[in-house]
């Protein structure tokens, strides 16, 4: 399902926190939304979800409009850290009552990712027992529950532990090449570049910034450490690049194919790297 933002404006009371936002979020792809605490990426999902209604500007689903026709939203599914779960029952009662809510529950499926997940045999005790991470991981299941078209995931990742991570980048991939649109929000920069195709950054109520992730001509930044650094910035000047010497290191931007046009320059002057570290420049959004 393709997802059409058009202008969308929030306040809490005097707070603005959406500004006219515009975006469209297409199938088969996985949008990542960065931006600081409180840029408003919760807000946004629940925009987009109808949990928050009285805003203006419109969020279509193959476009229709979600105020007007709700019903899209059964083809939905989305975690958000302060969903409710109810702490006094079990987790199977919770994944039951809010996996089945949009639609059929599918026993197998739930038993199936639990297991893969080491969730099973937690899902018969209280969720008042469970740790952080075992809740969340409740909240994953749940959203993973109503085979949804649209997956919108707040901070999935918080708090799980390492093998899960894993599991659940692996099991997203395979959701997006079923052709299902995927938006996740993240503090984590790797979790980004594992998942995205696209960036979109949040700042002051709109997305001042995108980045195309599969895009092999996008601009890294390179941060390296080499044995003679006057070598490497006088390549750097020749090549036409700007750069910051910090400490040890040189700091400086430059596609793969540049990158390896300086290595190679600098090579030949029997320069040694002792370090090289990349990173895409929305890294710098994600923290
Ligand atoms: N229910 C609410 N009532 C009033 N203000 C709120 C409410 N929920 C959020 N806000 C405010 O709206 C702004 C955006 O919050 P939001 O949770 O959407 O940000 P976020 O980008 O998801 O932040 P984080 O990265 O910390 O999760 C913040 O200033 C926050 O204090």
């Amino acid at each position: 399902m393709k997802i059409k933002v058009e202008d969308l404006k929030f306040a809490y009371g005097m707070r603005k926190v959406l500004n006219g936002v515009t975006a469209s979020f297409d199938e088969g792809k996985i949008y990542g939304i960065v931006g600081k605490n409180g840029a408003g990426k919760t807000t946004f999902f629940k925009a987009l979800t109808n949990i928050i209604t009285n805003y203006s500007g419109t969020v279509s689903y193959n476009d229709e409009n979600v105020l007007k026709n709700s019903s899209v939203l059964t083809k939905t599914g989305i975690l958000l850290d302060d969903i409710e779960l109810y702490k006094s029952y079990t987790g199977w009662f919770n994944l039951r009552y809010f996996g089945g809510l949009r639609g059929n529950f599918d026993e197998d499926l739930a038993r199936k990712l639990a297991d893969e997940l080491d969730l099973l045999a937690s899902l018969d005790l209280k969720v008042s027992a469970y740790s952080l991470g075992m809740g969340k991981k409740l909240l994953l299941l749940i959203s993973l529950m109503n085979e949804a078209e649209v997956l919108i995931f707040d901070e999935p990742l918080r708090g799980i532990d390492a093998k899960s991570v894993l599991w659940f980048r692996q099991y997203l991939l395979n959701l997006k090449q079923t052709g299902k649109t995927i938006l996740i929000s993240s503090h984590v920069q790797e979790d980004i570049e594992a998942l995205c195709d696209e960036v979109f950054v949040l700042a002051d109520g709109t997305f001042t910034e995108a980045f195309d992730l599969t895009d092999t001509r996008q601009m890294l930044r390179y941060k390296v450490v080499v044995s003679d650094p006057s070598v490497l910035t006088e390549v750097l000047k020749n090549e036409g690049h700007a750069y910051e010497q910090r400490e040890e290191s040189i700091i400086f931007e430059a596609t793969p194919e540049q990158f390896q046009t300086i290595f190679q320059a600098c090579v030949s002057r029997d320069l040694m790297f002792e370090e090289i570290k990349k990173e895409s420049k929305f890294a710098e959004f994600v923290k």
